[in-house]
């Protein structure tokens, strides 16, 4: 059993004839944590507040350096003491303790993330399959090189940093574009694999490998463009997007981000077919007689769970029912305190009438060059990517006549599985109904099997097109019934000048990373 030694505060500390590190602190220890070794020593402020450092001792944690440690816990004095097997190791521990006294803090990046949350994010990256999976879809890869190549203008004779540089791809377009530096910061132990890349590649005179995570690493200079892919499922799982804006306190004023923008797409959707699907799973537990046993005391929990759950996978764009709200972040001017908790309102002109299941989610983000703007689109009108489209069901769906109106708000809010709680509330105009629901994006259902699903029911006029129509009136825009191109034309769904590559996507294979931590 994990368990963690709490140490109220340190008072002084001590190193006795063994060697060992003797913390002596104020409170005696409780019993029971006493009775085991612990996974983990942490140590707070006076005021108890903060954590100002949680050091390892589990013996699996590869970074933590402590695995042939020893704790020994003395429960007639009040005190644990901590046996290195190496010197290199105490002086490690010694240096933090000192820190903490001069008052500095556990990095940004520890704060914010649960220490298991982060060890299995970070084994998860250093598999080359996992690489391989992103760097195998085209429309992104491509898109990335294209949007940096086409705008070489950016590139040639600057000092770049690829913020999670993974295994390098990116840091190698930057140096293929002319750049006269390139540090790739990458924080697993990918980053091995990163400089074997660059050295087999001739590059190591113009990409430096820069291990560990960018908010704890220093530079030798400040940058003149920022790379990065940080985008996870519904753009912001993950909570890599904060280590992106962290990373602009090493760019030079005036510096560039690619990508610079972000647009987050809300739109609400009819599917009856996936609504049946979750609730006949949770149905399994109104059982009466399973094996003998009643089960229905836990269909309301078992509901619960299967509704929590973000849908990742992608659909027929005819089961949106109105335009998607859009919420764009800046990442030039955004801080990553604006990243915390999102609240977008929302309100929507149902284009025909229909049953709500749900609000559907997508993101596009621009690279904004200073020769071409290209846009990375994931939108359920364009080429798959690893991205899928998610979609968050309400757990009571609702009936809404054509040209209602529906208002709310999707409230985004970071938890410490470097993921988000999913909160969103609609009601009908003119009615006093609240629909709602939150959500774990940190444990998603991936349902992609390969096939897009067409729209449950029969649409006599498709609720989309019935828009797409009004708004190429209005902007004397062709009538081609093809919704798909015509949705692309009309940027309904999307930004501007998407990329073209057909049919991009080779590997369909989970981005699990986002939902397996
Ligand atoms: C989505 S992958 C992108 C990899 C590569 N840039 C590419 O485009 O193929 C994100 C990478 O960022 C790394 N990463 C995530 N958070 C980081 C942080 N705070 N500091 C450094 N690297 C980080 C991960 O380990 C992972 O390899």
């Amino acid at each position: 059993m994990s368990q963690n030694l709490r140490v109220d505060f340190v008072i002084l500390s001590k190193l006795d004839k063994e060697g060992n590190l003797n913390l002596l602190h104020a409170k005696p220890l409780s019993v029971e944590v006493l009775n085991q070794v612990p996974d983990s020593v942490l140590v707070f402020s006076e005021d108890k507040k903060t954590t100002l450092f949680k050091y390892n001792i589990s013996k699996d944690v590869e970074y933590a350096r402590l695995s042939s440690n020893k704790v020994i816990i003395n429960t007639n004095t009040d005190t644990i003491g901590i046996q290195f097997a190496k010197e290199a190791e105490k002086n490690d521990f010694l240096a933090k303790l000192s820190d903490i006294r001069n008052g500095k803090h556990a990095s940004l990046f520890d704060q914010r993330t649960d220490e298991s949350s982060a060890v299995q994010y970070f084994q998860f990256y250093s598999l080359l399959s996992q690489q391989q999976n992103m760097m195998q879809d085209y429309v992104r890869t491509a898109t990335y090189q294209r949007a940096i190549f086409d705008n070489s203008v950016d590139f040639e004779g600057k000092v770049v940093m690829d913020v999670g540089a993974g295994s390098g791809i990116l840091s190698f377009f930057a140096a293929q574009a002319g750049a006269a530096k390139v540090y790739a910061v990458e924080a697993s132990s990918m980053a091995q694999h990163a400089n074997a890349l660059i050295k087999s590649n001739g590059m190591q005179g113009k990409i430096k490998v820069i291990a560990g995570k960018i908010e704890d690493i220093e530079l030798p200079e400040k940058v003149d463009v920022i790379i990065s892919e940080p985008m996870g499922y519904m753009l912001l799982n993950e909570r890599m997007l904060e280590s992106y804006l962290h990373a602009k306190k090493f760019l030079k004023p005036n510096g560039k981000m690619y990508p610079t923008q972000a647009d987050l797409y809300i739109a609400p959707f009819t599917d009856e077919a996936l609504f049946m699907e979750q609730a006949a799973k949770a149905n399994f537990w109104t059982q009466n007689s399973f094996y003998g046993v009643d089960l229905s005391v836990l269909k309301p929990v078992a509901f619960d769970e299967y509704f929590k759950q973000p849908v990742v996978d992608t659909f027929d764009p005819r089961i949106i029912i109105s335009p998607p709200v859009k919420h764009s972040i800046d990442f030039l001017t955004a801080s990553e305190h604006d990243l915390l908790n999102i609240e977008i309102p929302v309100k929507y002109d149902v284009q025909a009438a229909s049953v709500v299941h749900g609000l559907a989610f997508w993101f596009d983000v621009a690279f904004l060059g200073s020769s071409v703007q290209t846009w990375l689109s994931t939108a359920p009108t364009q080429p798959l990517t690893h991205w899928y489209q998610v979609r968050c069901l309400f757990p009571q769906p609702f009936l809404v006549t054509r040209a209602a109106q529906l208002v709310g708000k999707v409230t985004l809010k970071t938890n410490k599985k470097q993921s988000y709680d999913v909160s969103m509330v609609i009601t009908v105009e003119g009615s006093t109904q609240v629909f709602s629901n939150t959500l774990d994006l940190k444990n998603p259902y991936f349902r992609y099997n390969g096939q897009v699903a067409l729209p449950a029911g029969h649409f006599h006029e498709s609720p989309t097109e019935y828009y797409l129509n009004q708004y190429a009136n209005q902007n004397n825009q062709s009538q081609d019934h093809n919704l798909t191109s015509q949705l692309a034309e009309t940027q309904f769904f999307s930004g501007n000048d998407h990329h073209t590559h057909k049919n991009g996507h080779q590997n369909h294979a989970e981005k699990t990373a986002h939902a397996a931590h």
